[in-house]
């Protein structure tokens, strides 16, 4: 197999549970997106996503209610649509800084970032959360700061993550070829979009998931399994 230069990792399902951005995050966000909205609604870059989720959902000359009635089905509908992942991001920043929780990451996966770091890897993230929201999560995290072993953070912004262009465009905004990225995930719909992008990949199935005796995708429990 080509060297692997630089890792691409998801975060829900990868990273950290599923459960955390589920019963945690999302809820938070559910709760306080309505009033965050009426507070927030002269801000720019609110008014830019209220009016992103709008067009997203052929709404026209929609009112403010009915945009947050949108947003909180797709919260409820767990949508990916950058509008929404753009807004959720801004009130998490309220809950982080409150301290009202510390992102969940898997025991193993900090001191196995630093090791791939330390063996001259490039760490990058591809999640559905916006980039803001990412570094919100890696810098608030149960194992401390950890945006500095990151180069870099891609959302929905380059593309949908299970379209093979995102990859390439990944690949390309790296600067290395595909065959020399690994991309980390649960999913395997996005497994496949990344392998046909070129990229080798790791299909992540934690306990108590069971591993497939002939996965379709390398496939590992957690961060040590994985070796390079
Ligand atoms: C960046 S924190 C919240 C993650 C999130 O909103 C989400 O939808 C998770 O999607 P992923 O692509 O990381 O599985
Ligand atoms: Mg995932």
């Amino acid at each position: 197999m080509p060297e692997i230069r630089a890792i691409v990792t998801d975060i829900e399902g990868t990273t950290s549970s599923i459960s955390f951005v589920k019963d945690v995050l999302f809820p938070y966000a559910r709760k306080r997106l309505p009033a965050f909205v009426e507070t927030h609604a002269d801000r720019p870059e609110v008014q830019h996503w209220l009016h992103e989720a709008a067009k997203e959902a052929n709404y026209i000359e929609a009112s403010r209610k009915e945009v947050i009635d949108l947003l909180l089905r797709w919260i409820d509908e767990d949508r990916k649509f950058t509008a929404l992942k753009a807004l959720q991001g801004m009130i998490w920043q309220e809950g982080y800084e409150a301290g009202d929780y510390r992102a969940h990451v898997y025991p193993e996966v900090a001191a196995q970032l630093r090791a791939w770091r330390a063996k001259g890897l490039h760490l990058y993230v591809y999640s559905s959360g916006s980039v803001p929201a990412q570094k919100l999560f890696f810098g608030h995290s149960e194992s401390g700061d950890l945006t500095t072993l990151f180069a870099g953070y891609f959302d929905t912004e380059t593309g949908p993550k299970r379209e093979q262009d995102s990859y390439e465009k990944i690949a390309g905004a790296i600067g290395e070829q595909p065959q020399h990225l690994l991309f980390l995930s649960d999913i395997v719909e996005e497994l496949d979009a990344a392998r046909a992008a070129g990229f080798q990949t790791g299909w992540l199935l934690r306990p108590p998931q069971a591993i497939p005796t002939e996965p379709r995708h390398p496939a590992y429990a957690d961060f040590d399994a994985i070796t390079l």
